[in-house]
């Protein structure tokens, strides 16, 4: 979800890895030469999802990379086969939690709502079960770090390695 942290525990990871980081948002904004709020406002949200799109196919083929999408990227059913090319992590964070993130932060055009809480709750319960077919459910707890939430990414990542032989992650 946004404000669970992909961004921020995604570079750390990156880092402990010694992998290469891509954010989609910030390619998007890069190839747009706009923010993510303009793109919203001039081309609204389906285009945004198009561009979405492309860049995570691109993306997604890179071995030694961490990536860190946007919250919504689990809406298209198409994004699942270029996840897929990955292992994939859902930090589930309690909405309080990412509501106190978030409450100052006005580059979430999705959170531009009289009731920003609310709008969080509903994405949530929209999403849930998307989120649910990732690969690694990580729950940390309300005080850890970003640090400390990529070190709980990283042990488990042996438990998903281990999950069947000749799984798909050889490579990863
Ligand atoms: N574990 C954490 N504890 C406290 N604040 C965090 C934590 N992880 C991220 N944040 C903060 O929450 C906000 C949203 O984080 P971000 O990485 O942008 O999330 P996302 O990419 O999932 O939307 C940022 O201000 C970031 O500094
Ligand atoms: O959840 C979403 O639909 C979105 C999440 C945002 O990214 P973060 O999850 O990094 O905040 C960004 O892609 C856009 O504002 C839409
Ligand atoms: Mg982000």
């Amino acid at each position: 979800m946004m404000g669970a942290g992909k961004t921020t525990v995604g570079q750390i990871l990156a880092a402990q890895l010694g992998y290469g980081f891509v954010d989609t948002d910030a390619v998007i904004e890069q190839l747009t030469q706009k923010s993510i709020n303009q793109i919203f406002a001039d081309e609204g949200e389906a285009t945004f999802r198009q561009i979405e799109t492309k860049v995570l196919s691109e993306v997604c083929a890179y071995t030694r990379l961490a990536i860190a999408t946007g919250g919504g990227i689990v809406l298209r059913r198409e994004n699942w086969s270029y996840l897929h090319y990955g292992l994939i992590v859902w930090l589930d964070i309690p909405v309080e939690q990412l509501y106190s993130r978030l409450a100052e932060d006005n580059t979430r055009p999705l959170l531009q709502d009289p009731d920003p809480i609310g709008k969080l709750r509903s994405l949530l319960d929209e999403r849930r079960s998307l989120y649910a077919e990732a690969d690694l459910h990580i729950t940390p707890h309300p005080q850890d770090t970003p640090e400390a939430i990529a070190a709980q990414v990283l042990e488990a990542i042996p438990s998903v390695l281990k999950a069947g032989a000749g799984n798909r992650y050889g490579r990863v």
